[in-house]
């Protein structure tokens, strides 16, 4: 695909996105739900959030994709997530996977490790979440011991690059490595996507919401092109955001805005590079 091609993809999934409203349910954490919600809702997507497992199929048949984020378990996850990501992949209904925290406790380790057979169409973390995971799944790139300090990264976007590619290729999905400059990979090629905000790592839910918006894309675009174009919003509503506000607080709400007002030429348009793997 060339660069162009890339571009008119991005275009119109934006576009499908804006004119259809798809809805998309989330099983994600209880930090940042309502920040997640808000930002599929600005971009164009209907949010709708469950923890019960019977909700949770409900919502896996009933929405153009599903988001799912480990960040904050409870003891009903252990019924709800193998539950939902076995209908979503009999079904064959994409989703994304946020491997928020891989490496704290038993239960969250247990249940990612099952994910490894459903293989989700999207998996979006930051650096040290990613290369977890490819241990987890014991695939190329992986480290047994994470690395993930919290729900923080401690690796470079680059240094997530084997893990990227082998997680695309086992899924046959694509992966979205998230940081100052973020990588999106379909197995195959690779796209830089530039611009952002140091205010981002300063808020939380940052990541999570990118995942939810993933989801929204997912609706109307390939893995490849859903992560390329949820990455781009935010890269491209980031900068612009810090240039009117002076601080964290300001810039969550602000930020909701730019993702709001964001047109598809202009996401299209946000700088990207592409490398063959
Ligand atoms: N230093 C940075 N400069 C610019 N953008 C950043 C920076 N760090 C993260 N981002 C952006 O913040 C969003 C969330 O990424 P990240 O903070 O890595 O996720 P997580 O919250 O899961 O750790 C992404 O859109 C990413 O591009
Ligand atoms: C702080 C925190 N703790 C458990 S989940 C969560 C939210 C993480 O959000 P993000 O990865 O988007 O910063
Ligand atoms: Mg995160």
């Amino acid at each position: 695909m060339t660069k162009e091609e890339i571009q008119k993809q991005i275009f119109q999934a934006v576009e499908t996105v804006k004119q259809t409203n798809p809805m998309v349910g989330s099983i994600t954490n209880t930090v940042t739900i309502n920040f997640v919600a808000n930002a599929q809702l600005a971009v164009g997507g209907s949010a709708a959030m469950v923890y019960l497992p019977e909700e949770g199929e409900f919502l896996a048949k009933a929405s153009g994709a599903i988001y799912i984020n480990v960040g904050t378990l409870l003891p009903i996850y252990e019924q709800t997530l193998p539950h939902v990501a076995k209908v979503l992949h009999d079904t064959g209904k994409p989703w994304v996977l946020d491997p928020v925290a891989v490496g704290i406790g038993s239960m969250r380790t247990h249940l990612l490790r099952q994910f490894k057979d459903y293989k989700p169409h999207v998996i979006r973390g930051n650096a040290s979440e990613i290369i977890a995971l490819a241990g987890l799944w014991k695939l190329d790139g992986g480290a047994a011991i994470s690395k993930v300090r919290g729900v923080d990264s401690t690796d470079s976007v680059i240094a997530a690059k084997t893990a990227a590619v082998s997680l695309a290729k086992w899924t046959g999905g694509a992966v979205a490595v998230s940081g100052k400059t973020d990588l999106i990979t379909d197995g195959t090629v690779i796209a830089f996507s530039y611009g952002g905000s140091h205010f981002m790592p300063k808020i939380t839910g940052a990541g999570c919401s990118l995942g939810g918006v993933i989801a929204v894309y997912l609706t109307a675009a390939s893995p490849f092109i859903a992560a390329l174009t949820g990455t781009a919003v935010y890269n491209l509503a980031g900068t612009r955001t810090e240039k009117k506000v002076d601080g964290p607080g300001s810039f969550q709400i602000k930020f909701l805005d730019e993702l709001y007002k964001a047109s598809a030429g202009e996401i299209a348009n946000n700088p990207f590079e592409i490398e063959e793997v």
